[in-house]
């Protein structure tokens, strides 16, 4: 008998081997970086807020701050006067000149919109009343001291810079892991090679795409990819290979080779060089999915097949860090599954309803583009009917 992928394992339980093997491995894996260099990265903290935003009452508008009270009443055709005051502090009757963003002097309750208002050497006329705190941004109106801004595990956008330099953060703990990535296959050729797509038809070769695929996917997913290029479908130089990129790598991930064939040789390569936790889950796509271990390093052993490998990587990587949004709505059709095998069925919304786009077909690249998710169905369920809510992971 030729070669046979280990006992296929649930997906829930890899997932439990895979992100429990995570969780001890990233425990070391940590640098603080300034704030910008955080961009993109994972945040390995939870940081709450040391203050309140806005710290101080704050006009929110241009114009006169009052107390709302003495603005009652007051109309373009029954103006009221105020007179108008250059201090810390208002009293009855009086206003104080402010600029958006400017603190609310004390006692000052709301703005008056320039617009609704005359002013005069030492007295403003009141054209429009207005409600208690209207025009103002209140302290701690938009973060309250101790709330979190980010949590553990998130990777850091641009928005998360803007609120945590806004509460004085300078620096960020973040995950720093180094990921190298290999991709195998005789029938491989690396982007910059190409000089004519005609020619590698004829030589019936294909573009190792998967690479450059992964390399984003390792980026977006906060983590520093590294290229090692398409290696042949050769033992040794697979070794060699991988023996290079782990040490230079915290992790690496390889594509192809994964499954059965006479060439497909990485799983005895890492078994060689460490051993093989998992090899084989039941998923689809992405069933020969391997994982393994060399000196406490990780290896992930992604399919061949783009879809397969993008799925796999989405499954045992992305999702241990980035949790998606999820949505829930009506199926267009039924989709069927087999009993004991989870599915990852990518999926089109149209008209607030999800339309299954492919089931079989891991070689299906647009596939992936078309799609705006995926829904999971789980080894107990038996597929699903039109009609049905289902849960859509959001791309
Ligand atoms: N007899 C069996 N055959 C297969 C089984 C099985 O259980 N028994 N499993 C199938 C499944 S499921 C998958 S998924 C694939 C996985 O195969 P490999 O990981 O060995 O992938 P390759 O054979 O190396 O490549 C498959 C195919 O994917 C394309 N490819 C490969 N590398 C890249 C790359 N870097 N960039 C873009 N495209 C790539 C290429 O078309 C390959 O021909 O095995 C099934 N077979
Ligand atoms: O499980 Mo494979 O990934 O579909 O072709």
């Amino acid at each position: 008998m030729g070669k046979m992928l280990k006992r296929l394992i649930s997906y829930n339980k890899a997932r439990d081997i895979v992100f429990n093997e995570w969780d001890k491995f990233l425990m070391d894996k940590i640098k603080i970086v300034p704030l910008l260099d955080a961009l993109d990265k994972v945040s390995h903290e939870d940081i709450e807020s040391p203050v309140d935003l806005p710290m101080f009452d704050r006009a929110a508008m241009d114009g006169y701050a009052v107390r709302a009270e003495d603005t009652f009443g007051a109309s373009t055709t029954n103006p009221l006067i105020l007179n108008l005051v250059d201090s810390e502090d208002i009293d009855e009757g009086e206003c104080v000149k402010v600029f958006t963003g400017s603190k609310m002097p004390k006692n000052a309750n709301a703005v008056v919109m320039k617009e609704y208002c005359n002013e005069e050497d030492d007295f403003v006329e009141i054209y429009k009343g207005v409600h208690p705190y209207e025009n103002v941004s209140r302290t701690g109106e938009d973060v309250k001291r101790g709330d979190i801004l980010l949590k553990k595990g998130e990777i850091i956008s641009p928005y998360h810079i803007a609120i945590l330099s806004s509460v004085g953060i300078k620096e960020i703990k973040v995950y720093d892991v180094n990921v190298g990535i290999i991709a195998t296959g005789d029938e491989l050729v690396d982007l910059e090679e190409v000089n004519n797509m005609e020619e590698l038809k004829n030589k019936s070769k294909i573009i190792n795409s998967n690479s450059l695929m992964l390399y984003a996917l390792v980026k977006e997913a906060g983590l520093n990819p590294k290229i090692y290029g398409k290696i042949d479908d050769d033992k040794e130089k697979i070794k060699s290979a991988v023996k290079k990129a782990i040490t230079e790598n915290d992790i690496v991930i390889t594509t192809g080779g994964t499954s059965v064939g006479d060439r497909d040789y990485i799983v005895e390569v890492i078994n060689e060089l460490g051993n093989i936790i998992i090899h084989g889950v039941q998923i689809r796509p992405g069933k020969p999915f391997g994982f393994g271990k060399i000196n406490n390093k990780l290896i992930f052993m992604l399919s061949g097949y783009p879809v397969a490998s993008a799925v796999q990587f989405e499954l045992f990587i992305r999702s241990y860090f980035k949790k998606r949004k999820k949505i829930k709505l009506p199926l267009k059709r039924n989709i069927a599954s087999e009993l004991g095998r989870t599915d990852i069925v990518r999926v089109k919304i149209e008209d607030s309803e999800v339309e299954p786009l492919r089931i079989t077909g891991s070689g299906v690249i647009s596939s992936l583009t078309k799609a705006d998710g995926y829904i999971i169905i789980p080894e107990n369920v038996e597929g699903y009917e039109k009609g049905e809510y289902v849960e859509v992971y959001l791309f």
